[in-house]
């Protein structure tokens, strides 16, 4: 495997001169309104993950619609907006925070959104998000990049590179990727200046296995949202994911 994002700094690594430019991309945290213990504990996790150093946040509740109605999925999206920033503003960093599927609950919050293969469309998703904010999309394969970098339109600021492993968290995902499907579609992404996270089963015990490829970080759900300690998770995620790119 080779490495073309270990000669940049993590939290630079490849642009095109959106705002996403900036990103510290290492670990970024996806929330779930049950792993935590419920839906109160999401924005007191997010603030203590952050603090360990997460740097980047997606507020992720598929059941609000059922279980919740849209001015709480809004509400508590902008609650862990909130955590995000207060946390990020103690340790001295911008933690962007996107919403998972619902444009219309970014646009109303001037938040980041997070699109999948399956949801609103990509095109019509940048095209009524202001440009200031970013926009990622889930990539599955190499012709889901392929077709989502082909047009003469804006590629996405970032994908999720997913799943790399198989997961318990999301029953309905495409075949694993494994590190190696996961660093070809990264350098892909890169050559079009598109950065990548990888999503999917990642671990304490296995997110080393990831820095030997082009992605540009991790994202987890249950490593975080289920530990006793967040703060100390993510920093441990952190630290090794470190130490093995260091490591290379
Ligand atoms: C960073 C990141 N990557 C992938 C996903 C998965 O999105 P999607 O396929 O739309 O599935 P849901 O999360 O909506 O169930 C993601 N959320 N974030
Ligand atoms: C939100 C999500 N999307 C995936 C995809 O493959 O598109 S996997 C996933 C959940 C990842 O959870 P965990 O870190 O607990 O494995
Ligand atoms: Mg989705």
């Amino acid at each position: 495997m080779t490495h073309p994002a270990r000669a940049r700094r993590a939290s630079a690594p490849v642009g095109h001169g959106g705002p996403g430019d900036s990103v510290d991309w290492r670990l970024y945290l996806v929330t779930d309104p049950h792993l935590g213990g419920g839906r109160d504990a999401v924005p007191g996790i997010v603030y203590e993950s952050v603090l360990g150093g997460v740097g980047v946040v997606q507020f992720r509740d598929k059941e609000c619609g059922g279980e919740c109605d849209d001015d709480e999925f809004a509400s508590r999206a902008a609650a862990v907006a909130d955590a995000a920033r207060r946390a990020g503003a103690q340790v001295g960093r911008d933690v962007p925070v996107f919403v998972n599927d619902r444009l219309d609950v970014a646009r109303e919050l001037g938040l980041h959104l997070h699109v999948g293969q399956r949801d609103v469309p990509f095109a019509r998703a940048r095209a009524e998000l202001p440009g200031y904010l970013m926009l990622g999309l889930s990539i599955e394969s190499d012709e889901q990049l392929r077709v989502a970098v082909a047009g003469p339109g804006p590629a996405p600021d970032v994908i999720g590179v997913s799943p790399v492993w198989a997961t318990a968290t999301k029953t309905d995902t495409a075949v694993a990727l494994g590190p190696e499907g996961a660093d070809r579609i990264a350098r892909a992404a890169h050559r079009r200046g598109v950065a990548a996270v990888g999503i999917g089963g990642i671990t304490s015990a296995n997110v080393g296995l990831l820095a030997g490829t082009a992605l540009d970080g991790v994202c987890v759900v249950s490593a975080v949202m289920t530990a006793t300690d967040p703060r100390a998770a993510a920093a441990d995620l952190l630290s090794r994911w470190d130490r093995a790119r260091a490591h290379g």
